[in-house]
């Protein structure tokens, strides 16, 4: 079953309002392929501003988070409900950096999962194993139960684009190999068959992330259960247009 491609920008904590013109500009001038999603996770306080750059219809933004709760005495936090409120369709959550730097646990991002998708915006759950634990062969084991405490909180799949991000690929040039990642991603697809249903396993888009570029995308992409990217630093360069035409 083919699966219309998806590329994800992850801008993470890096910009400027000169820097988004310049990103934005690209983004305008790449002409994306008919079917292709693209979108672009801004950070929160720039989300309004690329918006308002962006003139390519096929292009879009994301928030890089958002919190469980639709609003209160959560200082600093963002609710889905502000995302809505700004027509930001997309959010991404449980990216490493949020489990691994700020301590996200997978209950708590199940939760973000749930609040995000009953405020009616897209989603993009990120999962991967450390380095520590695909060297003690527990990449699945690991992953398996990410996907659990997401599909917990899952009302609606058609809403849902999974990125395998393994956090030994993430910012390191490690990228996996084609194998490596299409080994993953098939065993996601078989584990959503048996947790979820066929229609799902074969519908929803899973995305490889870790250390892509416009020189290994095309392989990537050649994989027949990789369907897009979720993009970090390459994504903030002219080479995210390359990326987003790499099933070219
Ligand atoms: O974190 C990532 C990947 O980052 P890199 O492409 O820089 O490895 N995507 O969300």
């Amino acid at each position: 079953m083919t699966r219309n491609f998806f590329v994800g920008g992850n801008w993470k904590m890096n910009g400027s309002k000169a820097t988004i013109d310049t990103i934005t500009d690209g983004l305008n001038a790449t002409k994306v392929p008919e079917g292709v999603e693209v979108v672009c996770g801004a950070p929160d306080v720039y989300l309004t501003y690329a918006q308002s750059k962006i003139t390519n219809a096929s292009v879009h933004v994301a928030a890089q988070n958002c919190y469980k709760e639709a609003k209160g005495a959560f200082t600093g936090e963002t609710s889905a409900d502000f995302l809505k409120d700004l027509g930001v369709n997309w959010v991404i959550l449980g990216h490493s950096e949020r489990r691994h730097v700020f301590g996200e646990s997978d209950e708590l991002i199940g939760e973000k999962c749930k609040k995000a998708l009953e405020t009616g915006l897209n989603i993009i759950p990120c999962i991967g194993e450390q380095l520590e634990e695909r060297e003690a062969g527990k990449t699945e084991e690991v992953v398996f139960n990410q996907m659990k405490f997401i599909k917990e909180n899952v009302s609606d799949w058609s809403k849902v684009v999974i990125a395998y991000e393994p956090v030994w690929a993430i910012g390191t040039g490690k990228v996996a190999t084609p194998e490596q990642a299409q080994d993953i991603h098939q065993k996601l697809r078989e584990w959503l068959k048996t947790e979820v249903s066929q229609e799902v396993a074969d519908s929803v888009r899973i995305l490889y992330g870790g250390s892509v570029n416009g020189k290994n995308c095309k392989e990537l992409a050649g994989k027949p259960d990789i369907d897009g990217f979720l993009v970090g630093g390459a994504s903030l360069k002219p080479e995210f247009s390359d990326i987003i035409r790499a099933r070219e």
